[in-house]
């Protein structure tokens, strides 16, 4: 191996270790707000590694950090420690113009409140040509862009209406459209289905899987909806404000629930194993050829038996 191939491979296996080969990297991310007599504390030190082109759906409890997490990868919010890279951007340290670049032409953002996404006195073509004017495309491939992407994203026959003559499934998808529309590497929705029944939120999951697999969009999406995490193939769960398990699955398969370890070598076991194996405080590991065992730390618990 020539010097600078093996220089390479060593920065490699260093990048991996440390998870840097990731789309989106947050390790040990803190966002503490406070106002004048509270300090809460919304992200807690949370690690998450996304590749490209993944689809990943961030579930937890009310309050647990999903949406602190988002505005974050959005370039909208600083966190107070940690660290957080989109795509190469180090969104700790990015100046007022790497940050409006970033956000205008790297992250694509959906909204819960659909009234949020579009402007409400133009057309679908026009709400989805908007983002490509701010970034300088010529106005031919703005309109021929636009008129694609609706065309993808299934609401083609759109195009003309403006927001209060379409559906709340319909102006989601645009929202997507939108979104999608400078060909962003990270799309982030903040439970784009909340505010839907249950067939509009299959047709705007739907857009966004197509965002994902047809446009090359890395999708991060905040859900409570089990019909959006029952379809991807990785679910991450926010617990307290850090990652606590993920659930990966197959297609079409069941999936699988991992607990996730963090660099510290820290792991949050599931609330019924603590409680099932009566484990408190203090828990004693025991090292096996192929697993490690953990023990509460009674007489009757101990690896040795009783
Ligand atoms: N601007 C703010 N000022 C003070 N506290 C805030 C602010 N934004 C969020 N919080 C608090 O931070 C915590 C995390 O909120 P966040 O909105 O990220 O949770 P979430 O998981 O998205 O919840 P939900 O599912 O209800 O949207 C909550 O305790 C919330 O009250």
């Amino acid at each position: 191996m020539t010097e600078l191939a093996d220089l390479e491979a060593r920065a490699n296996a260093a990048r991996r270790r440390t998870g840097e080969e990731g789309l989106v990297v947050c390790d040990n991310l803190v966002r503490v707000y406070r106002t004048d007599k509270v300090e809460v504390q919304a992200l807690q030190g949370l690690d998450l590694v996304v590749g490209e082109g993944e689809c990943v759906a961030l579930v937890g409890a009310s309050g647990s950090g999903k949406s602190t997490l988002l505005s974050i990868l959005s370039g909208l919010d600083l966190p107070t420690a940690g660290r957080a890279k989109v795509a190469g951007h180090d969104l700790l340290s990015m100046g007022r113009r790497e940050r409006l670049g970033y956000r205008r032409n790297t992250v694509g953002f959906v909204w819960q409140q659909t009234g949020r996404n579009l402007l409400p006195y133009l057309t679908a073509l026009e709400n989805v040509a908007l983002p490509m004017k701010y970034a300088r495309v010529p106005r031919r491939e703005r309109a021929a862009r636009a008129a694609e992407l609706l065309g993808v994203l299934g609401v083609a026959y759109c195009r003309d209406r403006r927001p209060a003559e379409l559906s709340g499934g319909e102006q989601q998808r645009i929202a997507v459209a939108v979104a999608s529309a400078n060909a962003p590497r990270v799309l982030l929705a903040d439970e784009p289905t909340g505010e839907l029944d249950t067939a509009s939120g299959e047709e705007v999951f739907a857009a966004l899987r197509r965002a994902n697999e047809e446009l090359g969009a890395t999708v991060l999406v905040v859900t409570h909806d089990p019909l959006v995490s029952g379809q991807v193939r990785r679910t991450v769960r926010i617990r307290d404000g850090r990652t606590s398990t993920e659930t990966l699955r197959e297609q079409g398969g069941a999936g699988e629930e991992f607990t996730v370890l963090d660099r510290a070598g820290r792991l949050q076991l599931p609330r019924d194993y603590v409680e099932r194996y009566g484990l408190r405080g203090r828990v004693r590991l025991t090292e096996e050829p192929d697993h490690i065992g953990v023990w509460g730390e009674g007489p009757d618990s101990s690896p040795a038996g009783p």
